[in-house]
């Protein structure tokens, strides 16, 4: 994996390498250039200089040999030339004739000697071409063959005839250009190494920050606290890093905020759970409560009910209920068979009471009561009707058999074992059965009819009406 540090070393020894190697390049050959264009300018110079100071005579006279000395002077004067240019390998004077081009003189010992057999091709080339005004040779060629540079200036004093030339070691311009060459590549190798030092720091720079970057985030995302941040504000990324931190430290906080408001709303939430289930408890404890109290009043309800039936003293219907089954058993009656009925009436109980007091009274009534009952086999169809007055319903009963058990219960009440000893009552009773389409109000008539007529027999009888029509049974 390419890390930030490698990429940005590499990014910068590329544009190091291009734009300095570009620019080194450029620089190079504007100064290589520079150079050989004022080492050209010189050396030409130097032969113009040379053959200004030269005279057409005296070069005659050493041409001919025809001044003894000349020569000598001559070769003096050009070795004097030399003195003032180190750089200058030679000077020499040639004289050209037509084609016919002679070394006249010479400086010694130089690389060039009289006659033509020391210069070049590319001199002699020139000279024979008939020098019109200074000129240089090929640099370029002298450097690449080793051979010198030369420049060729005719002299004004002889035109077309005799020419100066002057000779430059090639070798030193090489060592000039090798010497730029040299200078050049140091300069853009000590370049390169700043640049990549500089390179190196930045992208440690870079790095060290990016990497406390990174452990900040990692920390934030683990819920750790963040390391502690040394590093002053100096540029966009530690600012980048201390925003970071800001923007941490708010989102702490605000963590913060939501764990407690959490917990607050946990613990409403337990307090709200107990409050309901001590609700919840408080109500099934009424429920229960108000469930028991219903029973209760049902209870009530039906004991008020029943002795809202019921007769106090003796626990039969009182005459209430028993009108009311009277009227059922009339409805029952017009589908299906009549019924019969007894009224029977303790007799002289007034005497009892007021012989044995109320409550041996009391006692008789209700000792009359279950004799009743037992008549029947149940309660249900015997009733007080009222004072010392009793009444039997017989459901499905003819005359003849509600008779038959009157007398029966008159029997037994006059047989009624009774406290105090020898305290004995007797009982009389009308019988009465339903006619078909009778109202009941005319049968009980009938009945009642009948015990009076019972009382008025003397007491302790049955008496039967039958229509309109008594019948006493004993
Ligand atoms: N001990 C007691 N006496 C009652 C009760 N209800 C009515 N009596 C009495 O019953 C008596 C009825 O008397 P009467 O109507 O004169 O009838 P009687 O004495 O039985 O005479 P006859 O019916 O003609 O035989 C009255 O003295 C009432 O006070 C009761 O619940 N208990």
């Amino acid at each position: 994996m390419l890390t930030i540090k490698r990429r940005l070393l590499l990014s910068h020894l590329l544009v190091i390498l291009l734009g300095a190697g570009t620019l080194g390049l450029y620089l190079y050959f504007a100064a290589a250039g520079q150079i050989v264009d004022a080492v050209g300018e010189r050396v030409l110079d130097n032969a113009r200089v040379l053959a200004a100071g030269l005279d057409g005579d005296e070069l005659d006279a050493v041409s001919r040999h025809s001044t003894p000395g000349a020569a000598a002077r001559m070769e003096d004067r050009l070795q004097r030339a030399l003195r003032g240019n180190p750089d200058l390998v030679g000077a020499y004077v040639a004289e050209v004739t037509g084609t016919d081009v002679r070394v006249v003189a010479a400086t010694a010992p130089g690389a060039v000697s009289e006659g033509s057999g020391s210069l070049t091709v590319d001199e002699l080339a020139l000279l024979r071409g008939g020098l019109k005004a200074a000129t240089l040779g090929d640099i370029a060629a002298a450097g690449a063959e080793g051979n010198d540079l030369f420049a060729l200036a005719p002299i004004a004093a002889a035109p077309s005839r005799y020419v100066a030339g002057v000779r430059f070691r090639a070798s030193s311009l090489q060592e000039s250009l090798r010497t730029l060459r040299l200078s050049t590549l140091g300069g853009l190798l000590f370049g390169v190494l700043a640049a990549l030092v500089l390179s190196r720091l930045l992208a440690e720079s870079l790095q060290r920050r990016i990497a406390l970057l990174g452990e900040r985030c990692r920390a934030l995302a683990a819920g750790d606290a963040l390391p502690p941040n040394q590093v002053a504000i100096g540029d966009e990324f530690d600012r980048v890093i201390a925003d970071f931190d800001a923007t941490a430290q708010r989102l702490r906080e605000a963590a913060g905020g939501r764990e407690d408001a959490l917990t607050a709303l946990t613990a409403a939430n337990a307090k709200l759970e107990t409050r309901v289930e001590e609700r919840a408890r408080e109500i099934e404890d009424a429920t229960g409560q108000l469930k028991i109290e219903i029973e209760n009043r049902l209870q009530v309800e039906a004991l008020l009910a029943e002795a809202a039936l019921t007769d106090a003293l003796t626990g039969l219907l009182n005459r209430r209920a028993m009108l009311e089954m009277l009227e059922q058993a009339v409805q029952a009656s017009r589908g299906q068979g009549g019924f019969s009925m007894i009224l029977a009436d303790v007799d002289h109980f007034k005497h009892v009471n007021d012989t044995y007091g109320h409550g041996i009274g009391d006692q008789v009534l209700m000792a009359a009561a279950r004799e009743l009952e037992s008549l029947h086999g149940d309660s249900r169809h015997a009733a007080r009707w009222g004072g010392e007055e009793f009444f039997v319903l017989l459901p499905g009963t003819g005359l003849m058999e509600a008779c038959r058990r009157a007398e029966e219960l008159r029997a037994r009440v006059e047989r009624m074992p009774l406290q105090p000893r020898g305290l004995r009552v007797t009982m009389s009773l009308g019988v009465a059965e339903l006619q078909p389409g009778e109202p009941l109000e005319d049968c009980l008539r009938r009945c009642d009819q009948a015990l009076y007529r019972a009382k008025d027999a003397g007491r302790n009888t049955v008496v039967i009406a039958r229509g309109n029509l008594f019948a006493t049974m004993s």
